[in-house]
């Protein structure tokens, strides 16, 4: 049903995530629809990186149940839940580059998910489909770094990267944790439009992005809805355009 873009991408019912005794989420109902971009807003420890290790079918909820693109992760085996995640792009705050290996290798790794492990395992030493390497790494600027290693780019060219690799995924729901707090303002409102460019490729007439940010101006710029968190509850759901100081008193004032 999803492949025609019937059903929403997302559905939480009644979602809660314990920790100890600490509920880093609590009964959290949540639709994202196809073509959506949503952006997170909390302070820290609000639930914003809970919520979307929830999203990518990385993390478990503790209550409720959680249905990503038509399927729950709970339920699936180990390959039919990689398989799932194949399907879901996530850029971790942390990026998850290896730092010592070619630019190349780094976006390569985008189509893991879809290749066998044979496949998989020789394109890591015999990179193919050079030319649709080349082609993600152009449009994010970054055609000259094909052949460079990953650990001599600036913070910025490697968040790129990050993004080239998403780019070869081909992601149906993009996912992204805080992936410009390390940014200037160019730069970031430079890195929230390629993730949108993410969710374009796939034909779709709009992307689905669901990314926590701390800064309401890129929320409202980029986005078409907004949610706060606070203590891992919903404080408000509005149209992206619609977000108000008064929405940000509600989460940021101690
Ligand atoms: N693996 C874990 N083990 C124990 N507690 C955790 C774990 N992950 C998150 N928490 C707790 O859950 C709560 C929500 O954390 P979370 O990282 O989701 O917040 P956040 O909104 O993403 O914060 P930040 O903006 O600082 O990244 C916090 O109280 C945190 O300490």
């Amino acid at each position: 049903m999803n492949e025609a873009g019937a059903g929403p991408v997302v559905r939480l019912t009644r979602v809660s995530r314990r920790f100890g005794d600490r509920d880093a989420l609590a009964d959290l109902d949540l639709d994202v629809h196809r073509g959506e971009r949503v952006a997170l807003l909390g302070s820290s420890g609000a639930g914003k990186s809970t919520l979307l290790a929830l999203l990518n079918g990385s993390l478990r909820p503790t209550g409720g149940t959680v249905e990503l693109l038509d399927q729950r992760p709970d339920l699936l085996g180990a390959r039919a839940r990689r398989r799932l995640q194949a399907r879901i792009g996530t850029v971790h705050q942390r990026l998850d580059l290896v730092e010592q290996v070619r630019v190349l290798h780094n976006v390569n790794a985008g189509r893991l998910g879809r290749m066998s492990t044979a496949t998989a395992l020789r394109s890591l030493v015999w990179p193919t489909g050079m030319a649709e390497v080349r082609g993600v790494l152009e449009q994010v600027g970054l055609g000259w770094a094909v052949h460079e290693r990953t650990e001599r780019l600036s913070g910025g060219e490697r968040q790129r990267v990050a993004i080239a690799r998403l780019l070869l995924q081909r992601p149906e729901l993009v996912l992204a944790d805080e992936p410009v707090s390390s940014l200037d303002p160019a730069r970031a409102a430079e890195v929230l439009r390629l993730l949108t460019e993410v969710g374009q490729q796939q034909g779709a007439a709009a992307p689905t992005l669901v990314v926590s940010l701390h800064q309401p101006a890129l929320a409202r710029a980029h986005c078409t809805r907004a949610i706060g968190l606070r203590e891992g509850r919903i404080a408000f759901d509005v149209a992206a355009p619609d977000l108000a100081e008064h929405h940000l008193e509600e989460l940021y004032v101690l």
